[in-house]
């Protein structure tokens, strides 16, 4: 009977976004990322490896995973038999404390705590490069997850080089992110199918790899400045650049709904009076405003006549993965 292992992983929402794989198969991004890892959302996940299965036995949010979820984890945990040289099935309960589709990656989390529970109770010391190595091949974003505050993934080119590093592990300063959860509808475009899909087709793709590698150490200078107002306007801009990468693909779609609108509306309206309050969005509907913890009764206030408490969260700067 192998140790049973519980590791803890937040959600990263990205500032300079994640868009596009050179190579699907190991998950090699063809431009590096920028994200900041968030306190209020994570995933606990438990794995333990025993003689006694016959099939891996996967449970989450405490029901047995569907098909295609325990597919993939399953696929994952492939990935750390073969590096442990371990032929063992695992039970595996995880719990994605993430508001339901509130837009708030659950793959990032979820697999970050799956790369760090698996790897442990399968007998491997991995550092936190190799686990973010690990973590990558489940989901792009979950290379971020393994560190807290600020995190760049360098994309590299191959499965040895691209991984996170931290940017600023601890973060002192007044920043915050308020996501507007806008609907539950399922998303009609998986953020892999849509980045494929725009990597194959858009004729602004390279436009897109090249401002948003320039972006990248703009960025890291602005959260050296603690400049609230540069690291929005470059986050702001680093998403917009991106949805205009699927407006421009070939069929065109986005993500964008009516009441994605509505929101960008209030924050333009916010700045305009002064406020320090810049928006970003991922592949979904969902908004999520940067701001300070200063303005952000001010800015919950302007968005209530449109949207219910229950619909805005608010997060600050999170940890990295942890041990239970
Ligand atoms: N706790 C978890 N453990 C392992 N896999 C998870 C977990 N939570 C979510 N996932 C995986 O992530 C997938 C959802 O990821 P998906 O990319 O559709 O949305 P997202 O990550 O919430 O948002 P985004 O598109 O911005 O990444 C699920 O299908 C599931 O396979
Ligand atoms: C828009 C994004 O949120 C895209 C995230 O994509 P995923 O990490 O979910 O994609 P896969 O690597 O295919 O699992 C931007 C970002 O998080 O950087």
């Amino acid at each position: 009977m192998g140790q049973s292992i519980t590791a803890r992983a937040h959600t990263n929402i990205a500032l300079i976004k994640y868009w596009g794989k050179q190579n699907p198969e190991l998950i090699i991004p063809y431009n590096s990322s920028l994200s900041m890892t968030l306190d209020h959302f994570y995933t606990d996940t438990t794995v333990r490896f025993s003689t006694d299965l016959t099939a891996d036995q996967i449970s989450f949010n405490g029901a047995i995973a569907d098909t295609k979820t325990s597919t993939q984890m399953s696929q994952f945990l492939d990935l750390i038999r073969k590096q442990a040289h371990l032929p063992l099935f695992a039970a595996v309960e995880t719990i994605n404390h993430v508001p339901n589709a509130a837009g708030l990656a659950s793959s990032a989390s979820g697999y970050a705590a799956l790369a760090a529970a698996g790897s442990r109770a399968a007998g491997l010391e991995l550092n936190d490069r190799d686990l973010s190595r690990l973590a990558r091949r489940g989901s792009g974003s979950a290379t971020r997850s393994i560190y807290g505050g600020f995190v760049e993934w360098q994309r590299g080119t191959n499965d040895l080089d691209s991984y996170a590093v931290p940017v600023q592990e601890t973060v002192d300063w007044d920043i915050q992110m308020i996501a507007i959860v806008l609907n539950d509808r399922q998303k009609a475009i998986a953020s892999r199918a849509g980045m494929a899909n725009t990597v194959a087709t858009s004729p602004y793709y390279p436009a897109w790899v090249e401002t948003a590698q320039a972006a990248i150490p703009a960025m890291k200078a602005a959260i050296v400045k603690k400049d609230i107002n540069l690291v929005g306007q470059l986050a702001e801009q680093s998403a917009m650049q991106m949805h205009a990468t699927t407006l421009s693909a070939v069929p065109p779609f986005t993500y964008f709904e009516p009441e994605t609108l509505q929101a960008i509306k209030v924050v333009q309206t916010l700045r305009q009076q002064g406020v320090s309050c810049y928006y970003t969005m991922d592949a979904g509907p969902n908004v999520k405003v940067i701001c300070t913890s200063q303005e952000t009764p001010q800015i919950l206030a302007a968005l209530a006549p449109y949207f219910s408490p229950e619909q805005l969260l608010v997060a600050k700067p999170g940890p990295g993965v942890s041990y239970r």
